[in-house]
């Protein structure tokens, strides 16, 4: 479970007393996510999500909160954090950095059938769009950067393959992102985290997408390319699903075409995805932060996935 802070309801009462969205109605807390302390709380006025954040730094948490906001006034559906009387969105409740932002309806769809595969592409192409006016600059903070620092401790847990796929594969990534074609790729924030457990639907209209805090300065591509690799793939083997692929992919340049060098950069984006996201399951697997990380992702999977991209690159 998720609730790392217990809150009781008498501190979140006078906490509340600070905002003017009325008063407790049901406090609840939320049993999933590993990162951050979640809460369910409602009011006579709403319907709220409280995240006490565990790990983030406090000077990190604006450039979400404030994206979050942007996107949500450019009617991208997204939590939107709640100032308090003073206007500030990110707040302090038991010593921790806490937020307060609206609570999406809906349920995830952990078994994306093409028709939800569109809304994700279609979703993230307004978004992109969206996010190019927004004015915070943090990068990706488990970009390339993070990786070549976090793959050296991670390499004495590896096999022999393991060790030369990754070094293999990081030392690509840092020749494409060394390209002029890749440095001319159009960027703004992103979400970067776009998986099935981060977006609710409403039946099979999407409703909405949370968890914003891998968000990061980044190439729409690689944005687009994480999204592929999670909502349209086979999860036993990673491979693509070819009609939900072409379902997010078409969905998303319905809304905004992609120039001819991120078509011929897509592969790259779609191993540097892989990458991403193996390195950091390793991370979390061998080099775990704290003792309350619960269960870590499986790392094979993201391995795997990066074989598949190599291959069919
Ligand atoms: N704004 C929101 N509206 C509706 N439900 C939300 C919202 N934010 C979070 N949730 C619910 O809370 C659960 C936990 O949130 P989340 O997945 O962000 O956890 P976390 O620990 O912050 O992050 P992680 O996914 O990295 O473990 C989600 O699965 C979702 O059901
Ligand atoms: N989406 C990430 C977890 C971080 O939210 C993963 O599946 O490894």
């Amino acid at each position: 479970m998720a609730v790392f802070t217990p809150l009781d309801a008498a501190e979140v009462d006078s906490w509340l007393d600070r905002f003017d969205l009325g008063t407790r109605t049901d406090l609840q807390g939320i049993a999933s996510g590993i990162e951050n302390t979640n809460y369910f709380l409602s009011t006579t006025q709403g319907r709220f999500v409280l995240t006490l954040f565990e790990r983030l730094q406090a000077e990190q948490l604006p450039f979400y909160l404030g994206l979050m906001h942007h996107l949500a006034a450019h009617g991208i559906p997204v939590p939107d954090p709640m100032p308090d009387r003073q206007g500030q969105t990110l707040h302090t409740l038991k010593g921790k950095p806490a937020a307060l932002v609206t609570r999406l309806q809906g349920r995830s769809q952990l078994q994306p059938e093409p028709v939800h595969c569109a809304q994700v592409g279609h979703w993230l192409a307004r978004m992109h769009l969206a996010a190019r006016d927004y004015a915070g600059t943090q990068p990706n903070l488990r970009g390339l950067a993070w990786q070549t620092r976090t793959i050296p401790d991670i390499l004495p847990y590896l096999t022999a393959d393991q060790r030369t796929l990754i070094s293999t594969e990081l030392a690509h990534q840092t020749e494409v992102a060394a390209s002029p074609a890749y440095a001319a790729l159009p960027r703004s924030a992103v979400h970067a985290d776009l998986f099935r457990d981060n977006v609710l639907f409403e039946g099979d209209t999407l409703s909405g997408v949370f968890d914003f805090y891998f968000a990061g300065v980044d190439t729409w591509l690689f944005d687009l390319a994480v999204a592929l690799n999670d909502w349209c793939i086979h999860l036993q083997t990673g491979e693509f699903d070819a009609v939900r692929f072409d379902a997010l992919l078409n969905a998303y340049l319905a809304v905004r075409s992609m120039s001819d060098a991120e078509h011929r950069l897509l592969p790259d984006a779609l191993r540097a995805a892989a990458l991403r996201f193996w390195t950091s399951r390793l991370a979390d697997y061998h080099l775990p932060r704290d003792a309350h990380l619960l269960t870590p992702h499986d790392p094979i999977h993201f391995e795997r996935v990066l074989r598949q991209r190599i291959a069919s690159a």
